[in-house]
């Protein structure tokens, strides 16, 4: 569905991707993972449109996505949640979830897309008039996940959604991945949390030094191996 091919991608001078190839199926949650600094982010950036690719290509369905300005993504029906669950502060939890529907072809389907969100997300809807700027860091992160839902779109991307969240609200966060990936919602997940990531996960790559170093069916995946090669520091060392 997703295709990455070869990809080089960094900041002006300084190049962080490195030839990177890895293939995202529809329906299927595919985690990736990596120590700080492996270029996790700067991936979901080059895919996002946010930072240029200079080698490779990028294709949705077979359609070429590089040059794609990031404002357009949601025409393609790609959705990013970045890290850091950034909310519209002074705007009601309702407000911030109309947000993620402010495309024209999105609006009309917007009350039907917000319904859904109270649906999966109970704790948004008691808070719907409540400022987003006085939520808990799990609420918010709630509403982040809730508005990336808004477009309903066919790729969502989530970066690092249970950084820094109480053991409880990481319980409910990762419950409502797998709701969703029951759903049949396409997902990459970018996430430290190795374990819990690799648990809901249909496919696992594992990122060092902004290489791809294992690619493997979660159902496969050995955490002894896995945590061996995420602490591997050399650049060599592969699968
Ligand atoms: N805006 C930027 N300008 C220059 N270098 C950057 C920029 N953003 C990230 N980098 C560098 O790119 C490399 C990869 O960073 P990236 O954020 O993609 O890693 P990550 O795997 O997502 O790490 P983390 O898990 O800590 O978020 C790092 O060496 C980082 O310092």
């Amino acid at each position: 569905m997703l295709e990455i091919q070869n990809v080089r991608a960094g900041y002006g001078a300084i190049n962080v991707l490195w030839d990177l190839s890895l293939s995202i199926a529809p329906g299927k949650l595919t985690t990736i993972i990596g120590q700080n600094g492996a270029g996790k982010t700067t991936l979901l950036r080059a895919m996002m449109g946010l930072i240029p690719v200079s080698q490779g290509t990028i294709t949705l369905d077979g359609k070429p996505l590089n040059g794609t300005p990031t404002w357009d993504m949601h025409k393609v029906s790609m959705a990013m949640i970045p890290e850091g669950r950034m909310v519209f502060r002074d705007m009601t939890v309702e407000e911030n979830l109309m947000m993620g529907a402010f495309a024209p072809q999105h609006r009309a389907h917007a009350a039907r897309n917000l319904e859904r969100s109270f649906e999966m997300f109970p704790r948004l809807r008691e808070r719907r008039r409540q400022m987003a700027g006085s939520l808990s860091g799990g609420e918010a992160q709630m509403l982040a996940m809730a508005r990336g839902l808004m477009s309903d779109p066919k790729v969502l991307i989530i970066d690092e959604p249970s950084l820094g969240l109480a053991p409880v609200m990481v319980n409910e966060l990762f419950a409502i991945l797998k709701r969703l990936k029951d759903d049949g919602r396409t997902m990459i997940l970018v996430e430290q949390n190795t374990h819990r990531a690799v648990g809901v996960a249909d496919h696992v790559y594992l990122m060092q030094s902004g290489k791809v170093v294992l690619s493997q069916a979660a159902s496969e995946v050995s955490l002894e191996h896995l945590h061996g090669l995420y602490f591997a520091r050399e650049s060599g060392v592969t699968a």
